[in-house]
């Protein structure tokens, strides 16, 4: 059995967080000697853009030909094209060709499972997998939902969600059915939380009267904040551009519930192995 957990970090709506929370909780993850592999499953591409390889339309190995290589049932290098970045965490990049791709999956054999196929070639080398997923709930983000162990969503503390929610949560119901039965929802991520309105407490509170006690809101929020908004163009994660900002320790708080998540699974798994 794999020690690495993969995480789809997942919102159909625009906007919310998703590829700022992708990349520094990987980067968080990195920092604390985790090995880390962050999938871009969004033919926006932001994520590759937002590490700094800024023309993503010329990479030659993306997401799409690592995905196409399984469908087609070619032999590949399934580590060939994963860019490396400076802050140590390893990226399968993606731009608009991703869509075609999304395209072509319809009318593949075991259509949902591709992403996680490619996946298990490269998993035993990663103690953690974020899937930065695309704000849709088509095949891709079915994909991700199938390769994943979990789910973390972001939502924009601006913004009552609950019809976004429902939405959501019957998706994962449904991976849950069909194709990955022991999909978790890790939790709930408060993002863009605007300090000086007490909207972000009044989402919380509505998270908590719609979908009851069984989702887990993070303890950490992330602020809105200029510079957060800044470091999409920069290249590195929040904790390289501006270490000691509010936006930087909420990521790294966020970092830390999610190692302990972590732990929780290993001794679960150490138990387990114990009364074998
Ligand atoms: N804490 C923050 N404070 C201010 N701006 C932020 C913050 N987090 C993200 N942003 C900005 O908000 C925008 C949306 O963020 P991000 O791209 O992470 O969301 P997303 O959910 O991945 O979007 P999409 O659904 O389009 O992929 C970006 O311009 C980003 O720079």
């Amino acid at each position: 059995m794999s020690n690495c957990k993969t995480i789809a970090v997942c919102n159909q709506k625009g906007g919310v967080g998703k590829t700022t929370t992708t990349v520094n909780l990987g980067v968080g993850l990195a920092m604390q000697g985790k090995k880390v592999l962050l999938i871009d499953a969004d033919p926006q591409g932001d994520l590759t853009t937002c590490l700094g390889w800024r023309d993503s339309d010329s990479l030659s190995v993306t997401l799409t030909e690592k995905l196409q290589a399984i469908i087609s049932e070619q032999e590949q290098n399934p580590f060939d094209g994963i860019l490396q970045h400076k802050e140590k965490v390893d990226l399968v990049p993606s731009n608009l060709s991703l869509s075609s791709l999304e395209m072509t999956l319809v009318t593949a054999m075991s259509r949902e499972s591709v992403l996680k196929n490619y996946l298990s070639l490269v998993k035993d080398k990663y103690d953690y997998v974020l899937i930065d997923c695309m704000p849709s709930l088509g095949m891709i983000t079915f994909n991700a939902l199938t390769a994943a162990d979990s789910v973390i969503i972001p939502v924009q503390a601006q913004y009552l969600p609950a019809k976004g929610m429902t939405q959501l949560l019957g998706t994962i119901a449904k991976v849950r059915k069909h194709t990955n039965a022991d999909l978790k929802i890790d939790g709930i991520l408060l993002t863009l939380v605007d300090g000086r309105t007490n909207l972000a407490k009044s989402t919380v509170e509505a998270l908590r009267e719609n979908f009851g006690s069984h989702i887990r809101i993070y303890r950490s929020m992330i602020p809105a904040a200029v510079k957060a908004a800044e470091v999409s163009s920069k290249g590195t994660s929040i904790y390289a551009y501006e270490p000691n900002s509010p936006v930087s320790k909420a990521y790294a708080g966020f970092t830390k519930e999610v190692l302990a998540d972590g732990r929780q699974k290993e001794r679960l798994h150490a138990a387990h192995e114990h009364a074998r």
